[in-house]
């Protein structure tokens, strides 16, 4: 345990805020139940959780008045702060990407001489002047698809989930993702290791594994038991057990949870019988 807690930043609103407090919560630290509540501190855990715009977090944890913060890796990129991811966490993925009318067949080269809206300033523009491409970025706080309708821009730069935004606003995405982001964890740049953070991040890793892993049970002879255990290995080895019925075994192991069905199937055909899948609720490998 530290000497004082850690402080940890964490989204206060937008689309990374209900998710981090769910992994947070799975990971078993308090979180507030009042979305005014600006600080948190979970006693047992030895932590403060300080609920900040989701812009501002990478600038905290920059400055080190924070030794830590869930923020998004676009986030973390456009504020250009002395802070560094230190995990990812599998949650919140999205693309920044080029659009503009009818440009499905432009490329980023094409944006030499443009006007391109983007809320990400930063990243854009190191982006831009990376390979040279010079154009006027024009800053808006959010609605960027609007920008070209409304004659702000030849072009935009936005964050882009399922791209139904940009689809209604006539937009088409062009040339390569300029960066495929996630929810990540941050720390400052050039500072050791806060004490805690080991324990944080083995609690997070076994709510990511909770959560993309099943647990598997089946029946099955000792004559295709190799069969059986060739298709669920399991994360070091499957545990065998011996059965009442002679010649059988039960076989538990961990498996992806997105191939679930695949491997039920695989292992109805050799033979194996009563198989269940069960979600896991927490893990430490
Ligand atoms: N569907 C989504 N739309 C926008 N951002 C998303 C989405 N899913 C995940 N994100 C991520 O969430 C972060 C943006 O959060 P948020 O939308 O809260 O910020 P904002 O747009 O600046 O805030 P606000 O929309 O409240 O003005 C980015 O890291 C982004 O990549
Ligand atoms: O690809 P999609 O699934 O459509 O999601 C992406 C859209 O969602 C976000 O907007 P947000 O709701 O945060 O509003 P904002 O543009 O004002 O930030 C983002 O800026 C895009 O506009
Ligand atoms: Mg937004």
């Amino acid at each position: 345990m530290t000497d004082r807690p850690l402080r940890i930043a964490l989204p206060n609103k937008g689309s990374l805020a209900e998710a981090t407090t769910h992994v947070l919560t799975e990971a078993g630290y308090r979180q507030r139940t009042d979305s005014k509540d600006l600080v948190l501190l979970d006693a047992a855990n030895q932590v403060e959780f300080y609920y900040l715009r989701p812009r501002d977090i990478a600038v905290y944890v920059g400055e080190r008045t924070l030794d830590l913060g869930f923020t998004g890796r676009d986030m973390l990129l456009d504020s250009a702060a002395a802070a560094e991811e230190v995990l990812a966490l599998g949650f919140g993925g999205t693309k920044f990407r080029f659009a503009a009318p009818g440009a499905s067949g432009w490329s980023a080269a094409d944006l030499h001489g443009t006007r391109i809206a983007t809320s990400y300033p930063g990243l854009l523009g190191a982006w831009l002047a990376e390979r040279g491409i010079e154009a006027r970025l024009i800053k808006l706080d959010g609605a960027v698809e609007s920008a070209v309708r409304l004659g702000v821009a030849d072009a935009v730069a936005d964050v882009v989930e399922t791209g139904s935004t940009l689809k209604r606003a006539g937009l088409e995405m062009f040339g390569e993702p300029i960066l495929v982001s996630e929810a990540i964890l941050i720390q400052p740049r050039g500072v050791e290791r806060p004490a805690g953070l080991d324990l944080l991040l083995r609690r997070l890793a076994g709510v990511m594994t909770a959560r993309n892993y099943k647990m598997i049970d089946y029946n099955v002879s000792e004559a295709r038991l190799e069969a059986a255990c060739a298709i669920t290995p399991g994360i070091d080895s499957p545990t065998v057990s011996p059965l009442a019925r002679d010649g059988w075994l039960a076989v538990r192991a961990m498996i992806p949870a997105a191939e679930a069905h695949r491997l039920m199937d695989e292992l109805w055909d050799v033979g194996a019988e009563g198989i269940l899948v069960t979600d896991i609720a927490a893990c430490r490998l």
